[in-house]
């Protein structure tokens, strides 16, 4: 596997990787100045001629920067779920999707391109997960909720059962969402309540 990124997110990504006893191939980073990380050495800027039939995730917590990026790899993308994961056999997940330590998805979920299934989120059935959102660590969301693109759900946050969360929305730290959330909103507390349109 290569990955793109190394910082903080890219050393979860590996420790699932490792877990699964498979192989970090090679490590991209355009920011220069990193030379490893989590004792492997990071290789510089991407470049699509190395291993270009390597599978590859980008390792990159900020739904804008992998969007970006994905659009520009040519690499195939991969997957990764750590062996602590339950994953019901229903679940569909897309290409360059990770799915971290503890997770849990229950069945018939659908988990878009390049989404971050993040520390202990759990997912439970029917929900639909769109192209780049990112499940921050202990998420946890009830059943049928639909989250939209590039939607970022704070740590700790919970989702009441069948609600929409629109897309390019921001649910801060520790919410609790009761009703539908329009989209490019950023949304805090409990009950969470609209804090500004960013977007
Ligand atoms: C592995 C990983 O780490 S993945 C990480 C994924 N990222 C996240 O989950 C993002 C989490 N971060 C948050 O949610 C933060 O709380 C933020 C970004 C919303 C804070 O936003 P800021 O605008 O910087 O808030 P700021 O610190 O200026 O506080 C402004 C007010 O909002 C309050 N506030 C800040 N965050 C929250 C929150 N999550 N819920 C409720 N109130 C909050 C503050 O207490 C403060 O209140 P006051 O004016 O009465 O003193």
């Amino acid at each position: 596997m290569i990955i793109y990124g190394s910082g903080g997110h890219a050393k979860v990504i590996i420790s699932c990787i490792v877990a699964n006893r498979d192989k970090v191939d090679l490590i991209f980073d355009d920011i220069p100045g990193r030379k490893e990380i989590y004792g492997m050495t990071v290789s510089g800027f991407y470049n699509s001629d190395i291993l270009p039939d390597q599978k590859l995730i980008i390792a990159i917590g900020d739904n804008s920067v992998r969007r970006k990026i994905s659009n520009q790899v040519k690499h195939p993308f991969g997957i990764t779920i750590h062996p602590s994961c339950i994953i019901d056999k229903t679940v569909k997940l897309g290409e360059g999707t990770v799915v971290l330590h503890n997770a849990v998805i229950q069945a018939d979920a659908i988990i878009g391109r390049h989404v971050i299934i993040n520390t202990s989120v759990s997912v439970d059935h029917d929900c639909v997960i769109s192209d780049f959102v990112h499940l921050a660590p202990g998420v946890i969301l009830s059943g049928n909720v639909y989250v939209g693109e590039n939607t970022l759900v704070g740590v700790g946050s919970i989702i009441a059962p069948g609600l929409t969360i629109g897309k390019n929305c921001f649910i801060a730290a520790g919410s609790v969402v009761t009703k539908d959330i329009p989209d490019g909103t950023m949304v805090r507390g409990n009950p969470a309540k609209i804090i500004s349109y960013h977007l």
